[in-house]
């Protein structure tokens, strides 16, 4: 916590998927531990790839997690909290709302926050939670992947069905990794609107 005003704070790690995000949330919580914090780490019930209570990198890394209800994690957090000097939260993207509140109060409460997931959706918009996790945020890192198509950087999120880009009126959520999604640029990402 800030030694003046005893306060914490939230960091968003963000960016496309394969960018990196998990990686570096994970590295984050290493050097906490090496520093001799305590860490209480936090995953979606939603997303399963992983393991349930675990989060994991495309890489292969992984950390035990407690899992929480995606549309209301506050009291499981509340619950599995004993004391911790920080909190990681994986995949915010697959949260609601009350994600921002959480973060909110367990900052307010002199914890440092650390919360990653990707920002835009498989049709380049906004996905929230995220938008506002940055606004609250006091620090925010963007990472970009490598495009799949031409080797740029890559912002986007390219859904694939059966190889073929998805339909803008797709459902929103949909978990997966590479079978399913790859990391592209501006220029190479494709939405059917047909
Ligand atoms: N197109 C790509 N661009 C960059 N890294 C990729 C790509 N595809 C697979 N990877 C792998 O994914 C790793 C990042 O995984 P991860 O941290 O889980 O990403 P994120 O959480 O952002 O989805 C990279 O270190 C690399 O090994
Ligand atoms: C773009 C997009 C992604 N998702 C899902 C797919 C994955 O399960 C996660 C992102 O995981 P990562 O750790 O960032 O690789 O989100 C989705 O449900 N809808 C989308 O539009
Ligand atoms: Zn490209």
């Amino acid at each position: 916590m800030h030694a003046i005003t005893n306060s914490g704070w939230v960091e968003v790690v963000t960016g496309s998927m394969f960018s990196g995000k998990t990686e570096e949330l994970l590295r984050r919580v290493r050097r906490a531990e090496i520093a001799g914090q305590s860490v209480a780490a936090f995953s979606p019930a939603l997303d399963d790839r992983f393991g349930s209570a675990t989060i994991g990198s495309h890489a292969g890394q992984q950390i035990e997690a407690t899992v929480v209800d995606q549309e209301e994690p506050e009291p499981a957090m509340h619950d599995a909290l004993n004391g911790e000097d920080v909190v990681a939260i994986d995949e915010a993207n697959f949260f609601s709302g009350a994600l921002v509140d959480a973060c909110e109060a367990l900052a307010a409460d002199g914890r440092r926050v650390i919360v990653s997931g990707t920002d835009q959706t498989f049709r380049g918009e906004p996905f929230h939670p995220l938008p506002d996790l940055m606004a609250v945020a006091e620090y925010v890192d963007k990472y970009q992947a490598i495009c799949t198509q031409c080797g740029e950087p890559a912002s986007r999120n390219q859904r694939l069905i059966e190889g073929e880009p998805a339909h803008y009126d797709d459902p929103t959520v949909m978990v997966g990794a590479e079978e399913s999604y790859e990391a592209r640029c501006r220029s190479c990402h494709v939405v059917r609107r047909d």
